[in-house]
């Protein structure tokens, strides 16, 4: 038991601790606002890689709001210590499991590197024993570094323009006050742009995707999809023509190679090009946070289309309810309400002038500290964070 009165310990884009009633009650209110539906037939099964945060968790949750899902979410977070708190997501996963639960579902939660062979062994053992064949693989990891298991190095990945320097405006919070600043890229080297692939490129997937086939662990209809993003024009030099957006070309080729190789007659595979979402991947993308505030001031709370409104979509194209809404590049877009020309255009007038369209609307930079705050658990309305909370809680399944 280790029940304490915790508050933020922040410093610009990190936040060390999280507070555990706030991050339940972020994934409560995920769950309320997915509009269930009556599951029909046979429960689906998914493995979702990178199921405690941002799209995995929403496309998990909504999966099991609206299609009745079984099977496997994997995260890789820390425990609480004597000192510290656990990570949001680990919280996260608690509130996931018992809403799982409390639904009559039946999802095991592994807390490991999903990158390691030793977590794809014992996932396939699991699979194995416990669920089946899987119907669906969602791999929506997003981390810094991943050691690759064939050879035992590690890479890092970064955020760099590839052939020239960069500068850009970006968004910063005194005290809680948005500022306009600035950020400064140097252009990344040909060994930083190999590590960036390696990292958030097709790689892992592919060995995900074989190794189901192999243990005869795929389906009939077997489905697999990987996130990607596109994003803006204004991001594209840190974004889509930067190192991650190398890996991101990388994972779409991966899409091609899987479908056309392993999965020919034995499954589909797609990436999911998903929109701009507050997460703790693209808090550290610089320039990604001022372009998110001011898509926000475009599209207000009417216009956005949230992680869950996106997995309620995706989901409907994945089980047939609706087509695939596929590009000239065979990838489906959720991001059309982002994307829009005439919301870009009006993002680019407002990028044009940052400071001042801070100044005349500072709205979408609070929604934005706000929506970051609650990464964490913090700020979320109606949690009394002047109480204590029993900050060591297990993970799902363990006492
Ligand atoms: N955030 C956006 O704006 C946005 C937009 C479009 C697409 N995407 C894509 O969605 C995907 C997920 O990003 P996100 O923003 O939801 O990220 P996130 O940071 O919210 O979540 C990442 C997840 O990966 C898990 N993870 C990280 N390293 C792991 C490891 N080694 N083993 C097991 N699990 C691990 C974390 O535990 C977490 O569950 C990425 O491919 C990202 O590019 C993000």
């Amino acid at each position: 038991m280790s029940i304490q009165q915790i508050t933020p310990k922040q410093r610009g884009y990190l936040i060390v601790n999280s507070h555990p009633a706030g991050s339940e009650a972020t994934v409560d209110r995920q769950w309320r606002r997915i509009e269930p539906a009556a599951a029909t037939g046979r429960a689906p099964v998914v493995l979702v890689l990178g199921a405690s945060a941002g799209y995995g968790q929403a496309i998990l949750l909504a999966g099991l709001r609206r299609h009745g899902v079984r099977g496997i979410g994997v995260a890789y977070e820390g425990a609480a210590t004597e000192r510290r708190t656990a990570t949001a997501g680990w919280y996260r996963t608690a509130a996931t499991s018992a809403l799982a639960e409390g639904s009559g579902g039946d999802v095991t939660f592994v807390n490991a590197d999903a990158y390691a062979d030793a977590t794809r062994a014992e996932v396939l053992k699991l699979l194995a024993e416990r669920y089946g064949p899987v119907d669906h693989l969602v791999y929506s990891l997003a981390s810094p570094r991943r050691t690759d298991p064939a050879t035992g190095e590690v890479h890092h990945s970064v955020i760099k323009p590839i052939g020239s320097p960069y500068t850009s405006p970006s968004l910063l919070f005194d005290d809680g006050a948005p500022q306009v600043g600035t950020v400064d890229l140097a252009p990344a080297d040909e060994a930083e742009r190999a590590a960036t692939v390696k990292v958030m490129g097709g790689e892992d997937w592919g060995l995900w995707v074989r190794a189901l086939a192999e243990a005869d662990l795929l389906s009939p209809g077997f489905t697999t999809v990987a996130l990607s993003y596109v994003g803006s024009e204004i991001t594209a030099p840190v974004y889509r023509q930067g190192t991650i957006g190398a890996a991101k070309e990388h994972l779409e080729a991966t899409a091609r190679e899987l479908q056309t190789g392993v999965l020919a007659d034995r499954g589909r595979a797609f990436t999911v090009v998903a929109g701009a979402a507050v997460t703790q991947a693209s808090t550290a993308i610089p320039s990604i946070a001022l372009y998110t505030s001011l898509l926000r001031n475009v599209l207000g709370e009417d216009g956005w289309r949230t992680t869950d409104d996106q997995a309620v979509d995706l989901w409907e194209q994945l089980t047939g309810a609706k087509e695939p809404a596929l590009d000239d590049r065979g990838r489906i877009r959720l991001d059309g309400w982002e994307l829009d020309p005439a919301v870009q255009d009006r993002v680019r007038e407002l990028w044009a002038d940052p400071e001042a369209a801070l100044a005349a609307d500072p709205a979408g930079a609070a929604w934005f500290y706000n929506q970051f705050r609650q990464l964490y658990g913090w700020d979320v309305p109606g949690v009394d964070y002047t109480v204590g909370v029993e900050t060591a809680v297990p993970w799902p399944g363990q006492r």
